[in-house]
């Protein structure tokens, strides 16, 4: 039977997990998979980026032992939450569900998408007690009691924010792609001034420190699923995830009619 309830939700609340490398497509995937599921989307990435626009603004310097209890305590103190604006027709990407991240009940969706937050985040995700602080959050968002479902992005999600997500993926991209994709996301945004080399120098330089820090690295979960997003269009990849979890969803729902019925046949038996 351990075999059988291996498989089942552990709780009401069906989650999805999508880790993988920056720009490989995972918070508009993870959009999309939301708003098609009727689930929470929570963007994990964004909450490792706010923390570390407070620190910027509070002119906190990284890397300098003395400060390093400032960050934490940014984390353990600050207050983040997510809504997500319904999409009103559109095409392509322009009908994506938008997700607005609050820091403190201040708007910053924007401002954290910034190449400055963008240099600087890496560092601030790397601490042990700032994770510590970010995975209490998660895990409370995710179990809240009033969703049906959660889809959850990052670099850890289905390692160790939510290892019991029914739904594993890891995204990614080759780097160059990447690198082009976010280049033309910056640039449509007009927030500053952005440079193609740049942004894959970024890119390279946050996988590095991504795949190398020592707690809770990128790494692909052993029952992910890996989709390569260089080869598929954004509608594949949502399309590919949604019949997974549908999949998922039915053989839940055929396990527990055989567990009910071998319950049943249980307790007749006692009787
Ligand atoms: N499968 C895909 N094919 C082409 N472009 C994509 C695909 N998935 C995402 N994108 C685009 O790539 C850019 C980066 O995606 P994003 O979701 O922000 O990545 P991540 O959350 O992994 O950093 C966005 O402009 C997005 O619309
Ligand atoms: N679960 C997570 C999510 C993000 N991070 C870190 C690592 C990333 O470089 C930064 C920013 O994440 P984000 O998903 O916003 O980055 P990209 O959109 O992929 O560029 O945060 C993390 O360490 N763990």
């Amino acid at each position: 039977m351990a075999s059988l309830t291996a498989i089942l939700p552990k709780s009401s609340i069906f989650k999805i997990a999508i880790d993988g490398p920056a720009a490989s497509g995972k918070s508009t995937t993870a959009r999309h998979v939301a708003h098609r599921l009727g689930f929470t989307y929570i963007d994990s990435g964004a909450m490792y980026r706010a923390i570390t626009l407070k620190a910027l603004r509070r002119n906190i310097q990284f890397e300098s032992p003395s400060e390093m209890p400032h960050i934490i305590n940014l984390a353990n103190t600050s207050k983040i939450h997510f809504a997500t604006t319904t999409p009103i027709g559109g095409s392509g990407n322009d009908n994506t569900p938008q997700t607005i991240v609050y820091l403190d009940d201040e708007d910053v969706s924007a401002d954290i998408r910034t190449m400055n937050v963008s240099r600087n985040v890496s560092f601030v995700a790397a601490l042990p007690e700032v994770r510590k602080a970010m995975l209490a959050k998660q895990r409370r968002y995710a179990n809240s009691t009033d969703i049906d479902g959660v889809v959850m992005d990052g670099r850890d999600i289905g390692t160790a924010v939510l290892p019991d997500a029914q739904v594993k993926i890891f995204l990614t991209a080759i780097t160059n792609v990447r690198a082009m994709r976010r280049y033309e996301q910056l640039k449509k945004k007009e927030k500053e001034l952005v440079v193609y080399e740049e942004i894959l120098r970024d890119i390279e330089k946050r996988d590095k420190a991504d795949l190398e820090r020592k707690v809770s690295p990128l790494r692909k979960a052993i029952d992910a699923v890996v989709l390569d997003t260089t080869t598929l269009s954004l509608s594949e990849i949502v399309g590919k995830i949604i019949e997974m979890t549908n999949n998922m969803k039915s053989d839940a729902v055929q396990l527990s009619g055989i567990n009910s019925s071998l319950n049943e046949s249980t307790i007749q038996t006692q009787i």
